[in-house]
C-alpha cells in the first residue's frame, strides 16, 4: 500500500503521538508535523497542575527532545496551515510554502472559548490552554493576590487549587448550579465543592461575571450578575473550548460540532483524516457521533489512524478515560457517564475514596472515582470487554471486583 507523504496539521498530543505511531509501525515515507506553538510538541496535562506550581522549566514538558524528530524523519516544520488545496493535494502555508501531502490528518484541536464582556481584553485578564500561558500564569500568581476563576470546569478547578496553594485569595464564578456539571454526577461536584470550600476557595454558582473592573489598565474586580461586586488583580477564564475546524470547512469537508469523521476517523475526502480533540466521530461503541477532549483520545484517536495507514484498518474503538488532580485528590472517570439513571457509591467519601458507579438501564456505563485508583482500573478492563457487575456488587466494598474480570 503506497499512502505518499503524510502531512499532520497540529503538534500536540494526537499530531505527536500519529507522528510516533507511524514510525513505530514502519512507515518509511516522508512524515511532516507542523507545529505552530513556538516550542516543542508538549504535554498539556501538568500546565494546570504541577507545571503551574512548581519551577522547572519548559524542557520538562517536551515529548521528546529535537534529536528525536531527526532521529526518527519526522519534519518537524515551525509554521500555520492557511489553507487545503484537496485537488491539487496541497496545504497552504502562512509563510506561502506548500506541503504536498498522500494523506493529510488534521490534528488542529481546540482554542479558548472566549469571554465577552466589558474589559475582558486587559492583560489581567488570563487563559490557560498553552505552555506560554501557563508560563506568564506561574509567574504572576502571589501570596495574597485576589484572583477571580470563570468556570468551575477542569481548567477552573485545577488552577484555584494550585493559587490558593500558592497563598492566593480565590474566588470561582460558575454559571452551572454545580461544579463540573457537564462531566460528573452530582455526589461528585457536591465532594469537590466541599473540598475547595474547605482550603478557602470560594465558589459561586449560579452566577456570572456581567462586568469587569479596571483602573484603566489594571483588572480591579467583576460585578456578578446577581449585582455583587468581588475585587480582584488577576481573572482567569476556563470557559471551554471550541474545536478548531475551519481549515475543513474552508476545504469544504462537512463539519458540525466538529470535523466529521467516520469510525476509521476519515473526512468525506478519503484522503483526509481528522483526530483528537477537533474530530466529531462516528463511534459505533456507544452509538451516534461523539468529540471528545482528552489525551486518552487524542493519543488512540492517532494510533488507530497510524494504523489504518499502515494497513492495519479497524474502526476506532477507545474506551473514554480522563483524570483530573485537584488540590491533593485525584478524581478518575472511565466510560461515557451521560444518559445514566442510576448511581451508586463505594467506598469511604468522609475517608476521601469513594467511586460513584453509574448505571443505564441496569448496564454499567461509567464509573468517577475520587483517590481510588483500584475502581477505575477496573472499571477499564471491565468496560472494555463491555462487562458489568449489578449495582449491588458495586455498593458492597466485600464484593472483590477482581473476581468479575475474566
Ligand atoms: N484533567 C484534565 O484532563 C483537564 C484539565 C484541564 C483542562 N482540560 C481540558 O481543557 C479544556 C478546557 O477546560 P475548561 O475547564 O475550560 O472547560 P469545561 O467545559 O470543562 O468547563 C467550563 C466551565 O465553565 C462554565 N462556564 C461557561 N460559561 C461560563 C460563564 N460565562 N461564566 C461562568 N462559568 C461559565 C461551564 O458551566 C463549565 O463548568 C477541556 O477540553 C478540558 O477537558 C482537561
Amino acid at each position: 500500500m503506497t499512502v505518499g507523504p503524510v502531512v499532520i496539521i497540529g503538534a500536540g498530543h494526537a499530531g505527536f503521538q500519529l507522528a510516533m505511531s507511524l514510525r513505530q509501525h514502519g512507515f518509511s515515507e516522508r512524515i511532516a508535523l507542523l507545529n505552530d506553538e513556538g516550542h516543542l510538541p508538549y504535554q498539556r496535562p501538568p500546565l494546570s497542575k504541577a507545571y503551574l506550581k512548581g519551577t522547572s522549566g519548559p524542557d520538562s514538558l517536551m515529548f521528546r527532545p529535537e534529536k528525536f524528530y531527526s532521529d526518527q524523519k519526522i519534519d518537524l516544520i515551525a509554521g500555520r496551515a492557511v489553507s487545503i488545496d484537496r485537488a491539487a493535494r496541497k496545504v497552504l502555508l502562512a509563510s506561502g510554502a506548500f506541503l504536498d501531502y498522500g494523506h493529510l490528518v488534521l490534528a488542529t484541536g481546540a482554542r479558548n472559548r472566549l469571554l465577552d464582556i466589558p474589559n475582558a481584553n486587559l492583560d489581567s485578564v488570563r487563559y490557560l490552554r498553552t505552555l506560554d500561558e501557563s508560563q506568564s500564569l506561574r509567574d504572576y500568581i502571589a501570596p495574597g493576590q485576589r484572583v477571580i476563576v470563570i468556570g468551575a470546569g477542569f481548567i477552573g478547578l485545577e488552577f484555584a487549587a494550585t493559587a490558593r496553594a500558592k497563598g492566593a485569595e480565590v474566588d470561582v464564578i460558575e454559571l452551572a448550579p454545580r461544579v463540573m456539571a457537564r462531566a460528573v454526577t452530582a455526589e461528585i461536584s457536591e465532594y469537590f465543592q466541599s473540598r475547595h470550600a474547605a482550603a478557602g476557595i470560594r465558589i459561586h454558582l449560579g452566577v456570572q461575571v456581567t462586568s469587569i473592573e479596571s483602573d484603566g489598565s489594571n483588572v480591579t474586580g467583576a460585578s456578578l450578575s446577581d449585582g455583587r461586586h468581588i475585587k480582584a488583580d488577576l481573572i482567569v477564564v476556563g470557559v471551554g473550548v471550541l474545536p478548531n475546524v475551519e481549515l475543513a470547512a474552508e476545504a469544504g469537508l462537512p463539519v458540525a460540532a466538529g470535523i466529521v469523521v467516520d469510525e476509521h476517523l476519515l473526512t468525506a475526502d478519503p484522503n483526509i483524516s481528522a483526530v483528537g480533540d477537533c474530530a466529531l466521530y462516528a463511534s459505533p461503541r456507544f452509538g451516534g457521533s461523539l468529540r471528545l477532549e482528552s489525551v486518552q483520545n487524542a493519543t488512540d484517536h492517532a494510533r488507530c489512524v497510524a494504523a489504518r495507514l499502515t494497513g492495519d484498518a479497524k474502526p476506532y474503538d477507545g474506551l473514554p478515560w480522563f483524570w483530573s488532580d485537584q488540590g491533593p485528590d485525584k478524581l478518575q472517570m472511565v466510560g461515557l457517564t451521560t444518559g445514566y439513571d442510576r448511581v451508586v457509591m463505594r467506598g469511604d467519601r468522609a475517608q476521601g475514596a469513594f467511586s460513584a458507579f453509574c448505571y443505564k438501564s441496569g448496564q454499567l456505563v461509567g464509573i468517577e472515582s475520587v483517590n481510588r485508583a483500584g475502581d477505575h482500573m477496573f472499571g477499564r478492563r471491565l468496560l472494555a470487554a463491555n462487562g458489568s457487575i449489578t449495582p449491588e456488587q458495586a455498593a458492597d466494598t466485600g464484593f472483590d471486583l477482581k473476581s468479575a474480570l475474566t
